[in-house]
């Protein structure tokens, strides 16, 4: 039998079964939120952030309400050296004194923030840029750590400077913009009740904004294809108590363990799930929302 399809419309064929295989998914998040946050590393090359910001505008398109948290951390990290300014962290932290805190708040709300609204709306959305401080939005509050003593069972404090967290949220900017049709894309900077600004991480920033808002899903896309275990292999499915057992024994370390506790505190505060997945994946976020498998590691209450 001749095949009446040449191959431009058999290529056709696959992308129609494709959005036909996506539109109960379509269904079932229409209306619902989805805080994405995006991380520096993610964002570094132009091609990707233009990738990314079409994916944003396709599933607003679709009537999926989006919020984007972004990051910044290797742009503030550039921007410093280039000043001559040190830095160091803490449990992945930025010790942030005066001058860097003021650097950090210009390279997110200044320089990232503006750079991804633009791409939003080149790619047809219409993106609003704020951070913690518009609106009132989110008030923050100074991070208190503490180290054991080398040799010893005192704890001592750790001064981390001007690092935040966020004390409470106040959704309504995030609200009346989704209402009007933008897609709110959000800087890490908040400010406390006397004004003082705070350097906020971003995956904590995304959790806080997730919980506040009762979102269907917190995606946090990273360098990594999700969590993994000691042999490489993806973990897909984790629960809130999984977590701790997989720092105990190791599994989770570094810039990880921040995450999935982010992950742990949005799904325990009413975020119905978060997921890890590969930033660095064009249409991750994509393959996660419109297919049954998803991406990356989702973590959900049992
Ligand atoms: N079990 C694990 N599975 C995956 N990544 C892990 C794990 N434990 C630690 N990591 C590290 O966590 C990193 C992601 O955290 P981080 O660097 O803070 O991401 P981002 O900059 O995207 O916020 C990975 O690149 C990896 O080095
Ligand atoms: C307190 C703190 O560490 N703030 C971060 C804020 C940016 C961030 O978190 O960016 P990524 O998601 O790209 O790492 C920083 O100064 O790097």
């Amino acid at each position: 039998m001749v095949d009446p399809l040449n191959p431009d419309d058999k290529a056709l064929l696959a992308k129609a079964k494709t959005l036909v295989t996506a539109l109960p998914f379509m269904k079932r998040y229409a209306g619902r939120t989805f805080v994405i946050k995006y991380g520096g590393h993610a964002m570094g090359d132009p091609e990707a952030a233009r990738e990314f910001a079409e994916d944003v505008v396709l599933l607003g398109a679709v009537g999926i309400n989006v919020v984007v948290v972004h990051g910044g951390g290797p742009q503030i990290g550039a921007m410093l050296k280039k000043l001559g300014v040190e830095s160091s962290f803490v449990d992945g932290l930025r010790v942030t004194d005066k001058q860097t805190a003021e650097i950090a708040e210009m390279v997110l709300s200044g320089a990232i923030n503006k750079e991804l609204v633009g791409w939003i709306n080149k790619a047809g959305g219409r993106a609003v840029g704020i951070s913690g401080k518009d609106g009132g939005m989110v008030t923050a509050r100074k991070v208190e750590r503490t180290r054991k003593i080398e040799g010893s069972a005192i704890e001592e404090a750790i001064d981390l400077g001007f690092v935040g967290e966020p004390e409470h949220v106040d959704t309504r900017i995030i609200e009346t913009s989704v209402a009007s049709g933008l897609i709110p894309v959000i800087a890490p900077i908040g400010a406390d009740a006397e004004g003082q600004t705070y350097n906020i991480n971003a995956d904590t920033m995304a959790g806080a904004v997730a919980a506040a808002l009762g979102a269907a899903r917190l995606l946090l896309l990273t360098d990594v294809p999700g969590v993994l275990d000691k042999q490489g292999g993806l973990l897909t499915d984790l629960f809130p108590d999984d977590v701790d057992t997989l720092i105990d024994d190791g599994t989770i370390t570094g810039g990880m363990i921040p995450k999935l506790e982010t992950c742990v505190q949005a799904v325990e505060a009413g975020c119905e799930a978060a997921v890890v997945l590969d930033g660095r994946v064009p249409h991750a976020m994509l393959i996660e929302i419109f297919t049954e498998r998803g991406a990356g590691t989702i973590v959900r209450s049992r």
